[in-house]
């Protein structure tokens, strides 16, 4: 029923009662469509009001950039944002500091199948250990390997027998990876990539559903990855797995002042944006399936950039 019919029904009536008067129906008709219409204004001045007030109070407001569906190619989806003054806090290098900031994804640059390369990859890795639950890392240049509410080295702690593990191919395919990556940043920004530095740490995560232990595996938290990690500039995240096939949660989420919006990962996606407080953001907690995913990131200080993970 329409908030007019239901006026005209409990309105009509009573005023039909009340008067009595069958010659005066006429005019009670027409009043009584005056006070329908009024109702009717007043019932939509209300709930508009209800609306806006509800929407105000929910910050959830979710908008998806790109869904695991699309496939963003030959060119990203780019979204431009002012960068914050995070960067002024730190020494300017012209060619790399942002000074066009925003995220963008792009599906092109590695392919399904050199996402599921990498994706064996860390599974054999983090197949060594493994944090108790939550999230588990595996840094490939420091060795840094979740192992229960700790960590430890890989290359220390498995010394020779670490070449059963990885081979000099997986390490090939991730400095392509990593060149590939660097070059789509450069292109979007307008940036010299001769100028920007990979930075640790670069690392490959496994999220699960189990409850986290330890604060390290929390993954959920928002943050900013240039107060995380300190030499960040452009954060890129290669997402190895698909969402709603081998997990369902763990969307990535920009937060912005009065929306979220998000990015679901897909196997071969990389997701990249500048590292400032214009991009904060968290991932969401994985709800089934396993998540993988690796953070590659670029600085343009050279006192912190580091070699490609290699075998030691
Ligand atoms: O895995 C992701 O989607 C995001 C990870 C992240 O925020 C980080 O490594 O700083
Ligand atoms: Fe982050």
């Amino acid at each position: 029923q329409t908030a007019e019919k239901r006026a005209m029904i409990h309105v009509h009536p009573f005023l039909y009662f009340c008067r009595g008067n069958a010659l005066r129906q006429g005019s009670a008709w027409r009043g009584s469509r005056a006070t329908a219409a009024l109702l009717l204004v007043t019932v939509s001045v209300f709930v508009a009001a209800l609306w806006l007030y509800v929407t105000s109070l929910d910050s959830d407001v979710t908008e998806t950039l790109v869904s695991q569906a699309e496939f963003v190619s030959p060119q990203p989806r780019v979204y431009n944002i002012q960068c914050s003054e995070d960067y002024n806090n730190y020494k300017r290098y012209p060619g790399c500091t942002p000074q066009k900031c925003g995220r963008a994804v792009i599906d092109a640059v590695v392919s399904r199948e050199e996402a599921q390369s990498l994706k064996r990859l860390a599974e054999r890795g983090l197949a060594l250990a493994g944090s108790e639950g939550g999230a588990s890392i595996l840094d490939l240049h420091s060795g840094a390997l979740s192992m229960g509410r700790q960590f430890v080295n890989i290359y220390r702690y498995f010394g020779d027998h670490i070449g059963d593990v990885f081979t000099e191919e997986d390490f090939q395919l991730y400095r392509a990876v990593r060149g590939r990556i660097q070059a789509v940043i450069a292109d979007t920004f307008g940036l010299d990539p001769k100028l920007m530095y990979l930075t640790k740490p670069t690392f490959f995560s496994r999220i699960n559903s189990t409850t986290a232990k330890t604060q390290h595996d929390e993954y959920w938290h928002p943050h900013i990855d240039k107060v995380t990690y300190g030499s960040f500039d452009y954060t890129s995240l290669l997402y190895l797995s698909d969402y709603g096939s081998d997990f369902s949660g763990g969307r990535f989420i920009f937060m912005d002042q009065d929306s979220n919006s998000t990015v679901e990962p897909r196997a071969g996606r990389v997701s990249f944006f500048s590292s400032g407080s214009e991009n904060i953001h968290r991932v969401e907690k994985v709800t089934w399936g396993t998540r993988y995913a690796i953070t590659v990131s670029f600085t343009c200080d050279p006192e912190y950039a580091i070699s490609d993970p290699a075998l030691h």
